[in-house]
């Protein structure tokens, strides 16, 4: 069919750059099944890196979305912003990378580059970011993430993989890590003497708490599932472990944090977790439950606390991350599945019932029939 505008034209001519084949997997409705599917990308192009992707993570934001959760979704969704893997080609301007590196790439993949965030660093609050799946690229076409055999990103979204850190359990780190590394960082939670609350014991709650350890902090989880409070301080290293619904446990840690970080998905109630916080404590808040939020005033007026919302990291909080990472043995607690089983995986993340991240085995498991 002939296009009707100009742009429209401008945007086909594009998509016809987009001449590389590649496999996978896609939801095509809001039953968020995901099935084989054949998809395009870009040559590529001067400051592009090809990436064959060897493992993908599975953010809650996948599930949230491929359900159309968030309203948004753009069918067919080839979802995954957790993607770790290697270099095949590079294009000729770009500098910092080449093919055989261990590289990664989160949850964006263009920004405008001249916007007052993009100037300030903080280019995951561009206005115009393209994240990394279900998003219009400024080529016109519907970006496909990381449940894929290869992606090409512009240099600026990649980053490097430092030695050490398996790709399988840093994959998470793209988004989950950086997603609670980086408001712990600007709003000062990251040090000794502090007491920081994780919310949720999920994917990013249980890299919250490796990273509040590594920053010297004492934390404490609060959690709805009774059942992981022992591997909480065992295997994570957890200081404490108190169950939201019980009010004793609740009342023995009130008014001691200096902040918590909200991961929930789905809780909307706050009201019990302001009142853990010391006065001017801050909640921030990462989870993007499907429901708007219920905050009585007095929970937070009362006591001058802060409710600040945080949204992925910077590219160079992700590197800095990353490296942080690296250095201090934090990594994520993964299954590992094969792409046969991403069904199963997204019903059982709608249930809770994963230690910590599923990722997938995109690079042995992901193939044509
Ligand atoms: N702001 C951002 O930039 C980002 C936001 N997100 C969002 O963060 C949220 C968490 O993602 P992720 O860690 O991958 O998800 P997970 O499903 O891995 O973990 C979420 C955890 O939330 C807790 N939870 C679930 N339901 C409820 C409920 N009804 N009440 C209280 N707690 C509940 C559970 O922990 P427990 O069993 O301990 O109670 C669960 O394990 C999602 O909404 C996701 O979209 C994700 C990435 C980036
Ligand atoms: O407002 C935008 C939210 C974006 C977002 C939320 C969660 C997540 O995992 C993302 O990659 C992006
Ligand atoms: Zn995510
Ligand atoms: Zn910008």
């Amino acid at each position: 069919m002939a296009p009707t505008t100009t742009a429209a034209a401008a945007a086909v001519a594009e998509q016809q750059q987009h001449t590389r084949k590649a496999l996978g997997l896609a939801a095509h409705d809001a039953s968020g099944h995901l099935t084989p599917i054949r998809i395009s990308r870009r040559n590529t192009g001067d400051d592009d890196v090809a990436m064959k992707v060897l493992y993908c993570g599975i953010c809650h934001s996948d599930l949230h979305t491929i359900k159309n959760e968030w309203r948004n979704a753009v069918y067919p969704v080839v979802a995954g912003h957790e993607i770790a893997g290697v270099v095949t080609e590079v294009g000729k301007n770009v500098e910092r990378f080449k093919a055989g590196d261990n590289v990664g790439v989160g949850c964006m993949v263009n920004t405008c580059g001249a916007c007052e965030s993009c100037r300030d660093g903080c280019e995951n609050y561009c206005s115009r970011i393209v994240f990394t799946y279900n998003s219009v690229d400024w080529d016109g076409t519907v970006t496909c993430g990381g449940y894929s055999d290869m992606v090409v990103v512009s240099e600026r979204f990649v980053v490097r993989f430092p030695a050490g850190l398996p790709l399988d359990r840093g994959a998470p780190l793209l988004c989950a890590g950086v997603t609670v590394y980086a408001p712990m960082r600007q709003h000062g939670l990251c040090g000794p003497g502090k007491h920081v609350g994780v919310v949720g014991l999920g994917g990013l709650g249980h890299v919250a708490v490796k990273f509040a350890k590594a920053f010297g902090m004492k934390v404490t989880v609060i959690s709805t599932s009774p059942g992981k409070s022992q591997e909480a301080v065992e295997r994570l290293g957890a200081d404490a472990f108190v169950v939201s619904t019980n009010a004793s446990e609740m009342k023995s840690v009130m008014g001691t944090m200096h902040g918590i970080i909200n991961t929930a998905s789905a809780s909307t109630s706050m009201h019990p977790y302001f009142a853990l916080l010391k006065p001017k404590g801050k909640m921030i808040l990462v989870g993007l439950p499907e429901k708007p939020l219920q905050i009585p005033p007095f929970a937070l007026v009362g006591g001058g606390k802060t409710l600040a919302g945080s949204c992925m990291g910077s590219i160079s909080d992700t590197q800095e991350m990353i490296d942080f990472a690296a250095e201090h043995g934090v990594a994520a607690d993964i299954e590992l599945i094969g792409a046969n089983e991403v069904n199963t995986a997204m019903e059982r993340l709608a249930k809770g019932d994963v230690r910590y991240r599923f990722v997938v085995d995109i690079g042995n498991t992901l193939k044509s029939d």
